[in-house]
């Protein structure tokens, strides 16, 4: 057994197919950014024997003993001396241990948790609202700014109080607990996880397998511990990375969703990679080259259980007009990532063509794109697709708003609209939206990013400058652009900046 094994799990953002996702019909583009989790596992006999301490250092009151036992059934039991409780860490760990055992059995278990175990988690700062930070310190909300923060920087408060900004905290925490538990327990090879399979074609049946098992385990427990079924685009961008996703049908959990009812319950079956009902689909995908999307955290807040609500029932009491309405969208996500696909295959057949298409677009407004009489033959196609790129994009803001009108819900609310329009009609920009669910609390946008602007500026400084002084809402941006790892990825301590002062084991008073 490794002594400290270091697991990372990316954040997501939902580009498109918002609601549909939540339907096996349809299909939803999600990106996963370089913004992560980081769980590190090590044996330390200052937990107590069959013990495990997990401790959120960016948190006030944020450790939690649990004793193990694994006689008849597991039992993770936390301590009385916990401030706070965590519920989707305390059922992270109880159910993979109970998996651990199925698989291994219980004394190989028992032994690499007898000594104690310290597990550290951190999430990146873009997890939690970095707005109060900057302005301590009188800084500009700027993506400059934010790097001037400390990486893993403590929020000064307790978990139950932070402003989360949506990239998914849960889903990427649990993915990465999950993970880094089942790597220390010797469940999953860490081949399964580390990024030389980076290449489909080079990963093996047991890390292709071991990565499922992964995400089933994590789905199962997400699901577990926010009470319900969602589409689970979450977790599989913390697993697999950006991709088109299709959510798996919600049956094949069904039995274990009644924790009490399930305690005797094996979870392997269900769990297993080989279990058919896990029926999702992860195809490949990623944003072209010389883009990059741009997040930021909008102060404004919006409650998404409600508004999936609301969507779904009038989707259910006007399932004509909301069918055809659902087909047109999912026609256009599927038309927005086929081009965004394409514009990546224009860039292979020709990089150095691409990078001076892409220096042009970032000096104009996506309206003049197509309407220059001296542009270069071969920089045409280029052009048109990213043009294309643009419009089904704002189409899809379109449908999206007429579908919030239909439903009574805001999702892309006339304050983000005025935004939106105000940052797609800069220089330089493809397209954006609301992610997810949409809403008053976030807004996503594709740029083009060259590798050289001069002597214009470049779009990422075009829309830093517009967010940093938009005066209707305030806007903050969010450092996180698109990890293009396969997701959940192994690390090294020593080489993520500042996780080994973070998450240091604190010396006994
Ligand atoms: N750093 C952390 N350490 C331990 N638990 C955490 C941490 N961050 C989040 N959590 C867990 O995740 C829960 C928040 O989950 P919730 O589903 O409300 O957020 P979310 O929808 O994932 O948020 P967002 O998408 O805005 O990041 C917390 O109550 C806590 O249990
Ligand atoms: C509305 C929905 O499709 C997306 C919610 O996404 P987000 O949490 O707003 O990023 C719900 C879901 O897919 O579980």
């Amino acid at each position: 057994m490794p002594s400290t094994t270091v697991v990372s799990s990316p954040g997501k953002v939902l580009v498109a197919g918002g609601y549909l996702v939540l339907d096996p019909a349809y299909t939803g583009t999600v990106i996963s950014t370089s913004s992560r989790f980081y769980t590190v596992v090590q044996t330390d006999a200052s937990a107590g024997p069959n013990t495990i301490r997990v401790r959120s250092p960016q948190f006030k009151n944020a450790t939690w003993d649990y004793t193990v036992k694994t006689d008849a059934e597991v039992v993770v039991k936390p301590e009385q001396k916990n401030l706070t409780k965590n519920k989707f860490v305390q059922l992270a760990i109880e159910k993979t241990i109970k998996l651990s055992i199925e698989l291994k059995g219980a004394t190989a278990t028992q032994e690499a948790i007898s000594t104690g175990l310290d597990i550290a988690i951190v999430g990146d700062n873009d997890f939690y609202s970095q707005r109060a930070t900057l302005a301590s310190l009188n800084l500009p909300r700027t993506l400059d700014s934010l790097k001037k923060i400390k990486p893993f920087v403590n929020t000064g408060v307790n978990l139950s109080d932070v402003h989360k900004t949506g990239l998914g905290s849960s889903a990427a925490l649990i993915t990465s607990l999950v993970s880094a538990l089942l790597v220390h327990l010797s469940i999953l090879p860490a081949s399964a996880l580390s990024e030389d399979v980076d290449k489909v074609s080079s990963q093996t049946k047991d890390a292709v397998e071991g990565r499922r098992l992964a995400h089933n385990l994590a789905q199962y427990v997400h699901c577990l511990a926010q009470g319900k079924v969602g589409s689970g685009f979450d977790v599989s961008a913390a697993v697999f990375g950006s991709h088109l996703y299709t959510r798996f049908d919600p049956e094949v959990l069904k039995g274990l969703m009644d924790d009490n009812a399930a305690k005797d319950q094996a979870l392997s079956p269900v769990l297993s990679p080989s279990n058919r009902s896990w029926n999702y689909s992860v195809e490949p995908f990623k944003l072209p080259p010389l883009t990059r999307i741009m997040l930021a955290d909008v102060d404004a807040g919006s409650d998404t259980p409600s508004l999936v609500g609301k969507v779904l029932k009038w989707r259910k009491e006007n399932s004509v007009e909301a069918d055809t309405l659902w087909r047109d969208i999912d026609q256009l996500n599927q038309s927005l990532a086929q081009t965004l696909l394409h514009i990546a295959k224009l860039h292979d057949k020709d990089p150095d063509t691409y990078g001076e298409a892409v220096k042009y677009l970032s000096s104009l407004q996506p309206i003049q794109w197509a309407a220059n009489p001296w542009q270069p033959p071969s920089e045409i196609p280029i052009v048109e697709a990213f043009y294309e790129a643009h419009r089904i994009s704002q189409s899809v803001r379109a449908k999206m708003r007429q579908m919030g009108v239909l439903a009574g819900v805001p999702i892309e609310p006339p304050e983000q609209t005025k935004l939106l329009d105000t940052c797609v009609s800069q220089a330089g920009i493809i397209g954006g939206g609301v992610p997810g669910a949409g809403g008053y609390d976030a807004i996503w946008l594709l740029v083009c990013d060259p590798v050289d602007c001069s002597p214009d500026q470049r779009p990422t400084e075009r829309i830093e400058h517009v967010w940093s002084n938009y005066k209707e809402l305030n806007v903050s941006p969010l450092s996180a652009s698109e990890s293009t790892a396969r997701g959940s990825r192994l690390e090294k301590l020593e080489d993520v900046l500042g996780l080994k002062d973070a998450v240091a084991i604190p010396s006994a008073e």
